[in-house]
């Protein structure tokens, strides 16, 4: 176990999202998707897609945790390893601020407004002060999964992924995390009719095929060729 994580903790309250009492943009400055889903539902494969072809900045939560964590010189990398080992939710704060500067980043240098933030908010802590000092969000996409499809495509990929929590026991934890913590968050946006749920058992290509119908719906357009 690493032991500097009280440590980490106590430097939270410290990151500068949290001194704020508004968003930093507004929705007309950063559209915002949240991409929600259990462990191999497929959240990162139909990202990737819409990145593709929309031009979405993409934004993987748990990529930007497991980089935090394999920064040298990070003062949360032993509590980052710790919590995704145990499939346990990482300290809003950090995450919060991790996506802020990202955010910040892609607008600054690459011109993006749009963002797919994907594998997140999982706890309902993250959901309100994202959307309080951060950004309000457009929609979550939630892909729907039955359990059993997600172990086998989990493990799958446990074969070549290097992935700490790509093994049956940590699969269990995340399982148990999502169900208990993270489908509140979803249940909360779906009772504000902010929630876009789609069946994600199909093959991806026809996942895809249902995420375009509803990009459609909710107004966000292909970006025009100029070729
Ligand atoms: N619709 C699908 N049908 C079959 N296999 C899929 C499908 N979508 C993704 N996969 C495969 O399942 C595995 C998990 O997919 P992916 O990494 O996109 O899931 P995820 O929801 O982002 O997972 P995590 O939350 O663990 O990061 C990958 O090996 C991927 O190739
Ligand atoms: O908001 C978040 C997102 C992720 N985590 C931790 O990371 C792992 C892996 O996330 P993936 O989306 O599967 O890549 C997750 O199990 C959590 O431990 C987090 O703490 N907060």
């Amino acid at each position: 176990m690493a032991p500097p994580t009280n440590e980490a903790e106590a430097q939270l309250s410290e990151l500068a999202a949290f001194k704020r009492t508004s968003p930093l943009y507004t929705p007309e400055e950063a559209t915002i998707i949240f991409v929600l889903g259990g462990p191999g539902s497929g959240k990162g494969t139909q990202c990737a897609k819409i990145v593709e072809d929309y031009g979405f900045k993409h934004l993987s939560a748990g990529d930007l945790l497991r980089e935090e964590q394999d920064r040298p010189g990070s003062q949360f990398g032993d509590m980052i390893r710790d919590y995704i080992r145990e499939g346990n939710i990482v300290p809003m704060e950090v995450t919060i601020q991790l996506l802020e500067n990202s955010i910040t980043a892609a607008k600054e240098k690459e011109g993006k407004t749009q963002f797919l933030i994907d594998g997140f908010p999982r706890k309902m802590d993250q959901a309100l002060k994202f959307e309080e000092v951060v950004c309000p969000s457009k929609f979550t996409l939630f892909f729907d999964c039955p359990e059993e499809v997600m172990e086998e495509r989990l493990l799958d990929r446990g074969k070549t992924s290097g992935r700490s929590d790509d093994n049956i026991e940590s699969i269990k934890k995340r399982f148990k995390t999502f169900v208990e913590t993270s489908m509140p968050v979803v249940e909360m946006f779906e009772k504000q009719g902010r929630v876009v749920k789609l069946s994600a058992t199909p093959p991806p290509d026809k996942v895809y095929e249902q995420v375009k119908v509803e990009f459609g719906k909710h107004e966000i357009a292909l970006p025009k060729r100029t070729e």
